[in-house]
């Protein structure tokens, strides 16, 4: 098999830097065929969101039953799923159509502080998606929310918060640190038997980190077919968004946290 097809199942951002489109993106520039379910119209920009249209579970459904009925997909990112029908509907298409190689990003807050996920909706996360991905990619105030925890504030927390995500029934966690100070930017990734590895690049002096999460997270998804172990995709994602931080300043988008730019990457 060379091709892949590589599915967000996400919400939106017109100004092109998170969400599906910044996922779209990621997919393209790392050799992947991509393709989208729609879970929610954000009106956002590098400034903040202004308002949120939930799309029906229903719709999620017949969006996702009408594309899996046609099309192989060889990996799977899930983003903002902004409430329990929602997250409800994309559990039930994960057991229906047997869909693996399942990266999700936990969504919940903007980058300007905006909810993405509904409060009531994180036991649903919890109950009905962690069990189901193949890898969680939560920041720090996401583990810290899944847990029910403050936030870790050095590694050796971070390490912690990973296994308890993982005993909280996760197979696999990227817990991602960028949320930390420092010259490096760390994450760190706890596998199934609690085998933990680091990820560090040097940190970028940007303002520009709108979609970060995003494009890391689907980076993942977008290299998993084509590489051997996550541990691999995670390394080349992980470098593929720190040459993308490293790019944004050639963007001229907007007045807030700009995007990063997206490269036809050189593997
Ligand atoms: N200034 C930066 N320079 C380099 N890497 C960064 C920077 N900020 C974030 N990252 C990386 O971007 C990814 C997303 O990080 P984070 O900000 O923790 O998550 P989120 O975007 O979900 O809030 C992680 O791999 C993190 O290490
Ligand atoms: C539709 C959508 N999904 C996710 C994010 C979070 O983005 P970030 O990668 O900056 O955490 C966002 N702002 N909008």
């Amino acid at each position: 098999m060379s091709s892949f097809n590589i599915l967000s199942i996400a919400g939106t951002d017109p100004s092109g830097g998170a969400g599906i489109q910044a996922d779209l993106k990621a997919f393209s520039a790392l050799g992947g065929y991509g393709m989208s379910v729609v879970t929610a119209l954000v009106a956002q920009t590098t400034t903040g969101v202004t308002e949120v249209l939930d799309v029906p579970p229903e719709f999620v459904t017949s969006q996702l039953d009408t594309l899996l009925g046609d099309v192989r997909v060889d990996a799977v990112k899930i983003g903002m799923l902004s409430t329990t029908g929602v997250i409800e509907a994309v559990a039930g298409a994960i057991d229906r159509h047997g869909l693996t190689r399942i990266v999700l990003d936990p969504v919940m807050v903007a980058k300007s502080g905006d909810r993405l996920l509904a409060a009531d909706a994180i036991e649903a996360v919890r109950s009905e998606l962690l069990p189901r991905a193949d890898l969680i990619t939560p920041n720090l105030p996401e583990a810290a929310d899944l847990l029910g925890e403050p936030e870790a504030v050095d590694l050796d927390g971070m390490r912690a918060q990973a296994e308890r995500l993982v005993k909280l029934g996760a197979r696999r966690v990227l817990l991602k640190g960028g949320h930390l100070d420092g010259e490096n930017s760390t994450d760190l990734l706890v596998g199934p038997e609690g085998e933990a590895e680091t990820f560090t690049a040097a940190r970028v002096a940007t303002d520009n980190t709108h979609g970060t999460g995003c494009t890391l997270s689907s980076a993942i998804a977008a290299l998993r077919p084509q590489r051997a172990t996550w541990s691999q995709a995670v390394g080349d994602a992980k470098r593929y968004l720190t040459e993308a931080l490293r790019r944004a300043d050639e963007l001229e988008v907007g007045h807030g946290k700009g995007p990063v730019h997206h490269f036809h990457a050189w593997w």
